[in-house]
């Protein structure tokens, strides 16, 4: 995609958007509601027209309605209606129909946990049932390209960690996956790249890893100290931040160093932490940085001076013309 524009009556959608997924990446686009997720993702999958800019889907424009892109792109709408009289199966096994080489309806049903429910109307559905049917949908033609909008939202813990299980399998076997998520451990644990898009533009272009890392310093300890320790201690070292008691434990929060730093002062006091668990910084908190600088870094033209000196702390950021 390359600079995409889509734009509605107040100069929202898609302003500017260019992203290369590629080919057998579980590629992620995240950001605030009404960033323009749905109308980037809904543009590769030719479901709205763009005013401008250029997608190519394994050589295919969207926008020229190919038969040939619907063989092999597989789309799960953000809002999936079916007629309430249809079932679980004959709705797989409709769509199944409309492509060379589906997969085995009955296969997709287990997988998905609907084989309780193929009898079932589209009505009687759960929220979360509904979802899983959804995804079915949008695999049953094996595709080459499948494009996942909020997939998991209403699914249990469970059947997240599942459609995860199967993604990976998919994307494993060749598969290219575009999704779109507000989970941001669905994106940790799923995608390869994520794109962080806020008002119609890319704002960030990285791995999770790598954007979680924009927080890194930040890292913060729990434990149950075995006796007594002397908290001005860790005050003292130089990577403690803070040190709270909370009940029979302790949080400290501090730098790069901290844990090491901790165990060691408390094996100087004789003490040992029980039950510690480390808090790093994780994707959430590099989202919701990177979308704040969005919200707080100015004016355009001291944004602009920013990038010009280096100052902007979000690689990839374009410039803001907001
Ligand atoms: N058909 C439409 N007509 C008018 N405005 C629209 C239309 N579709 C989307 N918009 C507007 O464009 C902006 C982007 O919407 P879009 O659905 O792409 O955002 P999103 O990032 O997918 O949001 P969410 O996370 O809430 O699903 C929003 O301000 C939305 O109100």
């Amino acid at each position: 995609m390359r600079g995409l524009r889509k734009v509605y009556p107040g100069n929202v959608g898609a302003l500017d958007i260019s992203f290369t997924v590629e080919h057998g990446e579980i590629f992620g686009l995240l950001g605030p509601n009404g960033s323009g997720k749905t109308t980037a993702v809904e543009c590769v999958g030719g479901l709205r027209r763009r005013d401008a800019g250029s997608v190519d889907v394994l050589g295919l424009d969207p926008a020229d309605g190919d038969v040939e892109l619907r063989d092999v792109l597989g789309i799960q709408p953000q809002d999936s209606l079916l007629p309430d009289k249809l079932r679980v199966a004959e709705a797989l096994e409709l769509y199944a129909a409309f492509y060379r080489d589906p997969a085995d309806p009955e296969d997709l049903m287990e997988r998905l946990g609907l084989a309780h429910q193929r009898r079932s109307y589209f009505q009687a559905l759960s929220g979360g049932q509904k979802q899983r049917l959804s995804v079915a949908l949008a695999l049953v033609g094996r595709p080459k390209v499948a494009i996942l909008d909020e997939l998991t939202t209403g699914l249990d813990p469970r059947a997240r960690r599942e459609v995860w299980g199967m993604l990976r399998e998919l994307r494993d076997a060749g598969t290219t996956l575009l999704l779109v998520s507000h989970f941001m451990d669905e994106a940790e644990h799923l995608c390869d790249r994520v794109a962080v898009i806020d008002h119609g533009r890319v704002v960030a272009l990285d791995s999770p890893e790598g954007l979680a890392a924009r927080v890194a310093t930040a890292q913060t300890v729990r434990f149950v100290p075995d006796r007594p320790v002397d908290f001005d201690a860790l005050r003292a070292l130089s990577s403690v931040r803070s040190v709270e008691s909370v009940g029979s434990g302790l949080i400290v929060s501090g730098g790069e160093e901290l844990i090491t730093d901790v165990v060691l002062a408390l094996d100087r006091q004789g003490a040992r932490a029980t039950g510690l668990r480390v808090e790093q910084s994780s994707l959430e908190d590099a989202f919701v940085r990177v979308v704040d600088e969005q919200d707080v870094d100015g004016a355009p033209d001291e944004q602009l001076a920013r990038v010009a000196e280096g100052r902007s702390r979000v690689r990839g950021m374009r410039r803001p013309t907001r």
